[in-house]
């Protein structure tokens, strides 16, 4: 196996109510690498990125993450490795607590405060990634008085506090108007130039929330490979035209992408 693997998805499969929500995909991602993951609605982006997090096993196929085999492995250890941030995630957080408790609690696995202990150390690096992803100076708010992108941001702090190897984003830009969306891909492009940053995987829907650092890219169509590769290999117009199955020009300029019909 190669050591610098941290996902490697082998021929793998995920079958639901007779339906392939992805079907014989082989997907391999090293430790130094950024990945983009885009396709349309219901491509199976979202069930590529449940089985990297160990939230779903593939039906036929293998995968490893972390250097360890899905199937065998205690995943309550591997998830603590693996930071996530995502729209059904924010849902579990309890609307009561503070922002800082919300990225505070990661180092327990927990999304509350009760008896755990925490020293001056989780607590200035809770603070630390709140300022990194511009919401320092909501670390008092309650979360659920957040705006989206506040919560977001706060999501993608928490999903660093335990220093994962790997960090999965499930569409951090959806929703935010453009000017949370230009901040938050800057700060996601600071993070990708980070040589000392984890693995990093991006699911989106749209080229123009492509952070500038991403180094590869997989496109995804009803459940199959379209194309994945270097960034520029693979966004190309055609590559793109038959992922969102409608002619499209691409542009990039400064290290932005942007798609048109
Ligand atoms: N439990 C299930 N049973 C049957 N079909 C499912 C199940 N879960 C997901 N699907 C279907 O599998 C396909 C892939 O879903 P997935 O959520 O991975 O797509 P996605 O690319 O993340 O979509 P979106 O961009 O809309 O979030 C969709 O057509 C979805 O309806």
């Amino acid at each position: 196996m190669n050591p610098d693997a941290v996902i490697t998805v082998e021929r793998a499969t995920v079958t639901r109510g007779g339906n392939h929500l992805i079907r014989d995909i082989s997907w391999e991602v090293e430790l130094d690498e950024r990945w983009v993951v885009l396709g349309p609605n219901g491509a199976g982006k979202t069930t590529l990125l449940n089985l990297a997090s160990g939230r779903m096993h593939p039906t036929r196929g293998k995968v490893h993450v972390l250097g360890e085999r899905l199937g065998r492995v205690d995943l309550a250890e591997l998830r603590t490795r693996i930071g996530l941030a995502s729209a059904g995630l924010a849902e579990t957080m309890p609307p009561d607590e503070t922002a800082f408790n919300v990225v505070l609690t990661a180092s327990w696995s927990v999304v509350g405060r009760y008896r755990e202990k925490y020293d001056d150390l989780d607590a200035a690096r809770a603070r630390a990634l709140l300022e990194q992803f511009g919401v320092g100076h909501l670390a008092e708010r309650l979360f659920g008085t957040l705006s989206e992108g506040e919560r977001k941001r706060t999501l993608i702090a928490r999903a660093l506090m335990t220093d994962p190897e790997l960090l999965l984003l499930d569409e951090p830009a959806a929703g935010l108007d453009l000017g949370a969306r230009e901040d938050l891909v800057r700060r996601l492009s600071d993070l990708a130039l980070d040589p000392d940053a984890p693995a990093l995987v991006l699911v989106t829907h749209h080229v123009e929330e492509i952070p500038p650092g991403f180094t590869h890219a997989l496109l995804l169509r009803d459940g199959e490979v379209v194309a994945q590769g270097l960034l520029d290999d693979v966004l190309t117009p055609d590559h793109l035209s038959k992922t969102f199955n409608i002619p499209l020009k691409l542009t990039q300029v400064d290290g932005r992408w942007a798609a048109r019909a």
